[in-house]
């Protein structure tokens, strides 16, 4: 059923955001010199994305991420990166609940590469092992636009939260040892921008068997996109919504923002005390 946050202690969550945005930082060699930020923000996605609207299980608000069940789920392989990163930031902050820190570690991500600043909001309470929802709840890349449509339908998104939110996929890379995908990075790979829906229009795809024999697209810049991605070209209401992103840089952060805070918060109600928190970049701050 749907979870009740606790209502906001007297904590600063600008502490634990700066910690992590200095470690991000730091920390910069992390997977060819991308670092953290991309597996973060999919750490915080995974995390949620277990949601299920038809009777209100999974979600971000439990933690439950931390228990072998849901880590070792073959959709969650590589995640650990991320939640070796978060482990001293928790040393550091033991009050914070892991449901909270993930998903604060991937706003903190998606703002310090300078994308849009993602609302959030804090109460989740880890919740015990055997709450931890079934695997098999998060998407599968080699499937079509109806596929997509329905799983996002399942997290409770429309077209246009669906495109917004997969257009995430402008940062970091695949990784043949974590999903069989492989491909250089795209053009912007820890830099947050529109460039996933500029590069599915404008580059010429491939559909090639890689060396792990699995489907994706390739073009001649060496990019790659899923097969999920190709779909948001192929159905043509996806489609309408990947030009409208491409042409304004502004309009994706601004449904991204909503989407993902949404993202992060499915089956959870917050106490109308606990207020939006609006986090400063390191750079706003001069640190
Ligand atoms: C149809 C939906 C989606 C599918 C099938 C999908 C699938 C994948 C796959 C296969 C990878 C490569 C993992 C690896 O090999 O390391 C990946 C990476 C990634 N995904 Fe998605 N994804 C989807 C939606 C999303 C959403 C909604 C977000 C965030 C809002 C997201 C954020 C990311 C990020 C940031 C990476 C790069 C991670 C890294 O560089 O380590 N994805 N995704
Ligand atoms: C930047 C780009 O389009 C490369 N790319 C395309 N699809 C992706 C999925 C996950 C991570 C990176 C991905």
């Amino acid at each position: 059923g749907v979870h009740v946050a606790e209502k906001e202690a007297k904590r600063d969550y600008q502490e634990v955001y700066n910690a992590i945005a200095t470690k991000i930082r730091d920390e910069d060699e992390y997977d060819n010199y991308i670092g953290y930020g991309p597996v973060l923000v999919r750490l915080a996605w995974h995390s949620s994305g277990t949601f299920d609207r038809n009777d209100n299980s999974g979600g971000s608000f439990g933690g439950t991420y931390r228990f072998k069940k849901e880590m070792n789920d073959p959709s969650n392989k590589g995640l650990q990166n991320a939640f070796d990163f978060l482990r001293p930031i928790h040393e550091q902050f033991p009050w914070i609940s892991s449901g909270d820190l993930y998903t604060l570690g991937g706003v903190t991500a998606v703002q310090e590469m300078m994308g849009p600043k993602i609302p959030w909001r804090s109460g989740r309470v880890d919740q015990p092992e055997n709450t931890v929802p079934d695997n098999g709840r998060l998407p599968d890349a080699s499937q079509g636009a109806s596929y997509v449509r329905n799983l996002f339908d399942r997290l409770g998104f429309g077209d246009r939260e669906t495109v917004a939110l997969i257009g995430a996929h402008a940062l970091g890379k695949t990784h043949y040892e974590n999903s069989g995908y492989e491909g250089p990075w795209g053009p912007s790979p820890n830099v947050f921008t529109n460039d996933f829906f500029v590069n599915l229009l404008n580059a010429h795809w491939t559909l090639n068997t890689n060396k792990k024999g699995v489907k994706q697209w390739d073009n001649d810049q060496g990019h790659m996109m899923l097969p999920t991605d190709m779909a948001l070209v192929k159905d043509p209401k996806y489609r309408k919504l990947v030009e409208e992103y491409a042409k304004d840089q502004d309009v994706f952060f601004r449904d991204f923002s909503k989407a993902f805070a949404k993202l992060l918060e499915n089956n959870i109600k917050f106490p109308d005390q606990n207020k939006p928190h609006y986090f400063k970049t390191l750079d706003e701050q001069d640190l």
